[in-house]
């Protein structure tokens, strides 16, 4: 299972604290040990000094003859039981036997490669630079502390490991510039220049990889695979670009995800959003909701982020202490997302949903009662059909790819048991603000919302006639920086007859997000 949430990665926080603890009682305890062995050496000094100054004789004493033997043998036997017993393997099995019980899973090695490529993801969406990211340098800002040779280096290995040549090439190079400075060096030179060798020839520069070969093959002459390397390299060029100076590297990514959109996508979680069109201008704006009569007193208010289909964003519509709540009532309960998987038949980790996510029952506690309720407030559509409320924590490059919210006409099972209908909207109740990243985003629509912790933003996702709307596809983007929470509530068809009467037309939906005259009078 890898670490999706940050919540299992405070947790470790709270695990590495134990490990310290652990590591300086051992050292206490072998400590105390190595000092027990030292006064046993001293006494034998000690009594074969004055052995020798008595001269040969001494043993003739029957005394001292018996003391002799009983100190090569008993007394011997203590030394040899305080030299085997090792403190190591009685802690090293408390530490195990305490992580059981504390049920904090700790991490292994695929928690690591999961770690790695989280970090290859969020630099390519943010378009990180290698050099900047290892040096905990994001956005030009200091966030963290520099990685060593041998922290880059395992990056490189991960990209590696999933055939991610590109990946593997920019991070290895980094991390042969590290060791540079380094003394002594966290990771051997030989280690990284195969690596390294291995990814330039993949990504076409043969010559580079030829190259760095023979250097592994003069520093390392007993490399197992260096000089068959060299002559495999050797061949490949048939003596062809053998001179002069080296091309330029050649890098290009190679898509793996198969995801269409993802340079519109990864430009759109970047905040680089296509300018709004001329004829919604000036109707994109804030106004207060008052079409209803407590509304009038407390009206809630409304930011119009785009027409056709609408977005909106409801602002200040859930109270940080109601968040408080919601997250603790989740936390125990979150789990990763699971797909089955067509052929075995086994869940699995989806990997387009890297977050944790639990479901809430309205009578689970008043808070969500409450909530649900202010959605039929705000939104001005029955909550009798709607889903349990869906809370989602992101955790380490957490993101959802590009999806519909709605079941597609092939997905006929998709909302059978619940009878209820399609998804004819979706709430996201933003809980939280990250730092950096972690934007929704609309890829159709050229549409990025950064998250605003107390906001709600809405949008329908079926059209008027039915039909789903294609233009919602959305997806979460990376987190970058920080945490984010959510919590989604779906509403569906069924019940919302009067509030939302379907028309035949398919479209504008300008009108019925409640009422939204009144923002012509209310700026
Ligand atoms: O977290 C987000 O920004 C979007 C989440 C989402 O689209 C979903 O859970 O269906
Ligand atoms: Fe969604």
């Amino acid at each position: 299972d890898l670490f999706t949430a940050i919540a299992d990665l405070q947790h470790m926080l709270g695990a590495e604290k134990d490990v310290t603890t652990v590591i300086d009682q051992y050292i206490a305890a072998e400590r105390a040990r190595l000092d027990d062995l030292r006064r046993y050496a001293h006494e034998y000094v000690h009594r074969n000094a004055h052995a020798e100054a008595v001269g040969p004789e001494f043993v003739t004493n029957p005394i001292n003859a018996y003391l002799l033997i009983k100190r090569l043998t008993s007394e011997w036997k203590k030394v040899e039981n305080i030299m085997l017993n090792n403190k190591a393997t009685t802690f090293l099995k408390n530490i195990t036997d305490n992580r059981v019980r504390s049920e904090v899973k700790f991490p292994g090695e695929e928690d690591l490669s999961g770690a790695a490529i989280a970090l290859l993801r969020l630099q390519d969406t943010y378009k990180l630079d290698t050099l900047d990211l290892s040096n905990g340098i994001i956005g030009g800002e200091k966030v963290s502390n520099k990685l060593s040779g041998h922290d880059t280096f395992e990056v490189g290995r991960a990209a590696y490991n999933q055939k991610d040549y590109y990946h593997c090439l920019m991070w290895m190079q980094v991390a042969l510039n590290k060791i540079e400075n380094e003394s002594p060096p966290t990771v051997e030179e030989s280690e990284i220049l195969e690596y390294l060798a291995y990814s330039l020839y993949q990504q076409g520069n043969v010559r580079r990889a030829l190259s760095l070969t023979k250097r592994l093959a003069k520093i390392a002459p007993n490399h197992p695979r260096a000089k068959g390397n060299v002559k495999w390299y050797e061949d490949m060029l048939q003596g062809k670009d053998m001179v002069g100076d080296l091309p330029p590297i050649v890098n290009k990514r190679v898509e793996f995800d198969g995801i269409v959109e993802r340079d519109a996508y990864e430009a759109l979680c970047r905040g680089e959003i296509p300018p709004v069109e001329e004829k919604w201008k000036n109707k994109l704006r804030c106004y207060l909701k008052r079409d209803k009569p407590f509304l009038k007193i407390a009206p809630i208010k409304v930011e119009i982020l785009r027409f056709d289909p609408l977005a909106v964003l409801f602002k200040n519509v859930i109270s940080d202490s109601e968040i408080e709540v919601i997250k603790e009532l989740a936390s125990p309960k979150l789990k990763r997302a699971t797909v089955q998987n067509s052929k075995t038949g086994e869940l699995e980790h989806a990997t387009y949903r890297i977050s944790k996510s639990a479901w809430l029952k309205g009578d689970l506690d008043p808070v969500i009662d409450r909530v649900n309720r202010r959605i039929e407030d705000f939104t001005g559509l029955n909550q009798a059909t709607s889903e349990e409320l869906q809370v989602a924590n992101y955790g380490l490059g957490g993101h959802y790819d590009p999806h519909f919210d709605f079941a597609r006409k092939e997905e006929k099972n998709a909302f059978k048991t619940l009878n209820t209908g399609n998804r004819i909207a979706t709430v996201l109740f933003y809980m939280s603000q990250p730092e950096r990243g972690g934007a929704t985003v609309f890829n159709h629509l050229g549409t990025a919302v950064f998250p605003s912790k107390n906001d709600a933003l809405f949008w329908y996702n079926l059209r008027r006639d039915g039909e789903g709307d294609l233009r919602t596809r959305h997806a979460a983007c990376p987190v970058l920086l920080g945490v984010k929470w959510v919590s989604n509530k779906w509403i569906h068809e069924r019940g919302q007859e009067f509030t939302r009467p379907c028309g035949l037309e398919e479209g504008v939906q300008e009108n019925f997000i409640g009422d939204l005259s009144p923002y012509a009078n209310d700026p």
